[in-house]
């Protein structure tokens, strides 16, 4: 009796193990087959591709934290060397990589109309603080590029230098401090405490004190906004197996306490302003308009309003993008000055001779366009050390590559590779080296457009770069 019963056990114990394998086996060969079903798509089109491995496509070194992206496309755009632009495959979505000067600039520029966004998906519904300038749309992108393009105007930038120079003085002020304890400086952090310190001020009129102030709530979530983690790979791929999975998972954008500070602490300085009928003459003032123009107009369709929470992720989008580019340029900017000494030596007799041209003694904010030498040195920094390493944009229809026979389809989504661009030798020799005299008049005429852009590029360029 026993005996049978421990058969029939045994034998149901099996069929259930086969059951549970074989429904884990057709899982796995229906997930396998799913991502590694778009491989041949390069090859179908005649493109030059760099061959994909199953199921990860070329992207597999990155899902396991083995490379970075930067090295990923740096990777990319040499396989494809000698071809104008080619295939690769983030998992199992089809890239396609630009690699000639000319055709970047007529992607990013001339074709703009074709190319108006990043392509960048994400879920609004699970990430309100993405409603802004960077993932947005081309309707609601414009609309609100064109309200918020006045913010750097030169006159603005302008009003904002006294309040800049508080900041550097109170900078310099704590390093001589510092420097009467120890003589090692953090300067990556110094330089986020900087650049928090400027933002803070120009653009939301707060006083921050970051430099001194060690509890700052804007630097410790600052700190989290780009920091890389789990989620952020986790966000990746599966954005790239397929976007529904956003949606599924509720992957988030950004860490949600920092999301939840920012949103709470950007509506509460518009309410504040608002109630308290303060007049200033900065970013602030300016969401508070089109806030009035656009989101509280009765006279508008509603398909033509935007919401407070446009308003309020622009207000955020602005600090984000603008304190990490900021205080990592300028930390990789004094790197390069700290390692060499005769640029560092040339920089500060440039500036020494603007100030004692003017009466005051002092570098105005008029002096900057003099300032020759220290520009080139910002703009090598810019090369070598872009902030974005790539541009990505999305076809909004089909479009042919000129002078090719091939045709993108609606939604192809493009990489631009900065940062190879940046690197190549036939355009900028001996890359590795810091050399601010590729940035002198003769050398820069000397190199095609196309080759340059650590703003990107066309409409959709970095709002803060100015144009003096
Ligand atoms: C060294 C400083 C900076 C660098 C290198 C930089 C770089 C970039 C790059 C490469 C892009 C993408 C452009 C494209 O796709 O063509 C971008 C976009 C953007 N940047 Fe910057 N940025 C810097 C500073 C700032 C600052 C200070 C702000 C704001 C105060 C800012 C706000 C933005 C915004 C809102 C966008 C999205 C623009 C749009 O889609 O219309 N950036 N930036």
């Amino acid at each position: 009796m026993f005996n049978i019963f421990a058969m029939f056990a045994l034998s149901s114990y099996w069929s259930y193990l086969a059951v549970f394998v074989s429904i884990n086996s057709a899982i796995l060969f229906a997930f396998y087959n799913y991502c590694s079903s778009t491989h041949g798509f390069w090859k179908t089109l005649n493109v030059p591709y760099v061959r994909p491995i199953p199921v990860f496509g070329n992207y597999f070194r990155v899902a396991f934290g083995m490379e970075h992206h930067v090295d990923l496309y740096r990777r990319i755009y040499h396989q494809l060397a000698g071809h104008k632009y080619g295939g690769f495959f983030q998992m199992r979505t089809p890239y396609l990589m630009i690699r000639d000067p000319e055709l970047i600039k007529t992607i990013l520029v001339k074709d703009f109309m074709n190319f108006p966004d990043r392509g960048i998906e994400t879920d609004f519904s699970i990430n309100p603080l993405s409603l802004n300038l960077f993932f947005s749309r081309s309707k609601d992108w414009k609309t609100m590029r064109n309200k918020l393009s006045p913010t750097f105007t030169s006159g603005k930038l302008k009003s904002m230098y006294d309040q800049i120079r508080n900041c550097s003085d109170l900078l310099i002020l704590n390093l001589r401090e510092t420097l009467k304890e120890t003589d090692e400086i953090d300067f990556k952090s110094t330089c986020l405490k900087y650049s928090t310190d400027i933002m803070g001020t120009c653009f939301y009129g707060l006083k921050m004190d970051s430099l001194v102030d060690e509890s700052s709530e804007f630097v410790k979530y600052g700190k989290t906004i780009f920091k890389p983690s789990l989620r952020v790979v986790f966000r990746e791929i599966s954005v790239m197996i397929n976007p529904v999975f956003l949606k599924i998972l509720r992957i988030r954008d950004f860490p949600s306490e920092a999301s939840n500070f920012f949103y709470n602490t950007f509506w509460n300085i518009m309410k504040y302003r608002e109630e308290n009928n303060i007049v200033r003459n900065d970013f602030v003032q300016i969401l508070m308009q089109v806030r009035k123009d656009l989101v509280l107009n009765e006279n508008l369709l509603p398909e033509e309003k935007l919401t407070d929470t446009h308003i309020i992720s622009n207000a955020f989008v602005m600090f984000a993008a603008g304190l990490e580019t900021l205080s990592s340029s300028l930390s990789f900017c004094l790197y390069e000055l700290s390692l060499k000494k005769h640029i560092q030596d040339k920089a500060r007799e440039e500036i020494k001779s603007i100030m004692a041209k003017n009466s005051s003694g002092e570098i105005h904010n008029d002096s900057f366009t003099e300032l020759t030498y220290l520009n080139m040195i910002i703009s090598e920094t810019l090369r070598k050390y872009p902030a974005a390493h790539a541009l990505f944009r999305e076809a909004s229809q089909m479009y042919q590559i000129p002078n090719s026979s091939l045709i993108i389809a609606k939604g192809q989504k493009l990489v631009i590779p900065t940062y190879s661009m940046h690197y190549n030798a036939q355009y900028y020799p001996d890359p590795e080296t810091f050399d601010p005299e590729r940035f002198s008049q003769e050398e820069k005429i000397k190199r095609p457009s196309g080759t340059y852009f650590p703003f990107g590029d066309g409409p959709r360029i970095c709002i803060g770069k100015m144009n003096r």
